[in-house]
């Protein structure tokens, strides 16, 4: 039995033409972008748009600007076929996938620079990461032109940086956040987590959970500076090499103390064997 799949265009012209014949009739667009190897986490993503928008987009594009040499842009996970039915299952009405020369032609010479949010934190770990991510999702708005852009809370900073990138350019789109996704044990998903052994999958969740103390802890007035530390020193003890584990204002993503100071988002990136993982939570006021 064949599987619905939702329809992939590999051009700009082609992606545009589609969303030209859904503008006319008044319907509003809505863009998800990915990079593919879709899982739960992506397809919430999808149905949050639909309750914003007739049409949905799912850009499918494994960004190569975004990963260093040293970094798995050769092994990430590409599951296209596979992908398409996914977003079908969840009601896109599209899938835009170009190939790299179609995103990067012969010549291709411009890179968004970034501060504000993109300072610190993954860019300490990824320094060119951001600038690739926001100048991708910056050709990627040109081109479909959405009314609305969905970006999981669990790339925190990323979602953070496209928000400020979209106010700064003058975008006219909405740039909406959706909760992270989250297996039972409180691991978030991940495209990624395929790369853990059985082992490693079993610790994972500590980062969720040594977030979700700290964050408890500081809603009920302890010190967020020792709550940080006791949260370093648990994934520290689980086996993972702490890349960062932070409280930062939750939307300009400058370092706080206290929580007069602003709403607390606490952010983590640990490396788990060859996995390296991220995670955030909220700070409840
Ligand atoms: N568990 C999740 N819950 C909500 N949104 C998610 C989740 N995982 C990914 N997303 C969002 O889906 C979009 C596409 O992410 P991407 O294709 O990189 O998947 P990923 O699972 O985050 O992969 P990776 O492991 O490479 O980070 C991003 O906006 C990302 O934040
Ligand atoms: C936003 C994005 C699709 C840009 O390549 C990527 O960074 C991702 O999947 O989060
Ligand atoms: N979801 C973020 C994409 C990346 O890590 O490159």
């Amino acid at each position: 039995m064949s599987s619905t799949t939702v329809r992939p265009v590999h051009t700009v012209q082609e992606l545009r033409e589609q969303v030209a014949t859904w503008r006319v009739r008044g319907e509003r667009i809505a863009l998800v972008p990915t990079m593919g190897a879709l899982h739960a986490g992506h397809m919430a993503l999808v149905t949050a748009a639909l309750a914003h928008a007739e049409r949905v987009v799912v850009s499918i594009f494994v960004n190569p600007t975004q990963f260093a040499p040293t970094e798995d842009l050769s092994r990430y996970p590409r599951t296209l076929q596979a992908d398409l039915e996914k977003a079908a299952m969840a009601g896109a009405d599209l899938a835009f996938v170009p190939d790299v020369a179609e995103m990067y032609p012969a010549g291709f010479a411009t890179t968004i620079s970034l501060s504000g949010p993109a300072l610190g934190l993954e860019t300490d770990f990824r320094p060119t990461h951001f600038a690739g991510v926001a100048t991708v999702v910056a050709k990627l708005l040109i081109q479909a032109e959405p009314d609305i852009a969905m970006f999981g809370e669990k790339d925190y900073q990323q979602l953070q940086v496209v928000t400020r990138m979209a106010r700064d350019l003058d975008m006219p789109v909405r740039i909406i956040g959706v909760p992270t996704l989250r297996d039972p044990d409180g691991l978030a998903l991940s495209s990624r987590n395929i790369y853990l052994s059985p082992q490693e999958r079993n610790v994972a969740p500590v980062l969720y959970r040594a977030l979700s103390a700290a964050a408890s802890e500081i809603t009920g007035g302890a010190d967020v500076a020792a709550s940080v530390a006791r949260a370093r020193q648990t994934v520290i003890a689980a086996g993972f090499e702490l890349h960062y584990l932070d409280a930062r204002h939750a939307e300009t993503l400058a370092p706080i103390a206290t929580p007069a100071e602003g709403p607390i988002r606490l952010l983590v990136a640990a490396q788990l064997g060859a996995t390296r993982l991220i995670d955030n939570v909220a700070v409840p006021a």
